[in-house]
């Protein structure tokens, strides 16, 4: 198998990629998640999705595959990135809190020394319980929120704020496996079973 590039530091990314046999080579890239207001958010995920494996690009020659992705939590047209500091936080939980949101994971898949350059997104809609001043108080000690878009983690302690969701699970965590085996099947011929 071609050597599959992780355009990104998201631990949980990574381990994903693991559980599938694939030992990434991990390169953080540097982009500046600046934010277009004029586009919609799935062309803000996949932009940025986008960036970020291009950012690379220049950096291999050997048809390696580079993958970027982004996650974002979007809330009646309101886009929640990582919060800032507990303050920032409590108050993006307290926005979440019992209404329905969009999780967008942007994937983009690039093959070096390749003109294939493949951009895809995957929505996934999470309902947050009703939550209590005192329980996002709690949450927010976790600290778990730090470096977390929406200031929640799904896959931690944070799922006890979540009553359901409606798509794929691992796209909430930021990396929609499934589709991701799609596109590097559909266009790379790598399957990750
Ligand atoms: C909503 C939600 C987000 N997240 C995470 C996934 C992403 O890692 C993070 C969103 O930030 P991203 O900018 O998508 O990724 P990152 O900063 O972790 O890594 P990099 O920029 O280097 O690619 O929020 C969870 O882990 N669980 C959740 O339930």
């Amino acid at each position: 198998m071609n050597t599959i590039v992780l355009a990104s530091s998201s631990p949980r990314r990574r381990k994903l990629l693991e559980k599938y046999n694939v030992k990434p080579v991990v390169v953080k890239s540097n982009i500046h998640e600046k934010i277009n207001s004029n586009e919609t958010i799935e062309q803000i995920a996949m932009a940025l999705a986008f960036e970020k494996a291009n950012q690379l690009e220049d950096r291999f020659s050997n048809g390696e595959i580079i993958i970027g992705a982004d996650t974002i939590v979007a809330c009646n047209d309101k886009i929640l990135g990582k919060p800032k500091d507990e303050y920032d936080a409590f108050n993006m939980l307290k926005f979440l809190s019992d209404k329905e949101h969009l999780v967008l994971t942007g994937i983009c898949i690039i093959k070096a020394n390749s003109n294939i350059k493949v951009i895809d997104y995957e929505k996934t809609i999470v309902k947050f319980r009703k939550l209590s001043d005192k329980k996002i108080q709690k949450y927010i000690e976790t600290k778990e929120y730090i470096d977390k878009a929406g200031a929640y983690g799904i896959q931690g302690l944070g799922g006890v704020l979540v009553e359901w969701i409606k798509g794929c699970y691992f796209n909430v965590v930021g990396l929609p496996i499934y589709k991701l085996d799609i596109l590097l099947e559909r266009h790379f011929d790598i399957s990750l079973l």
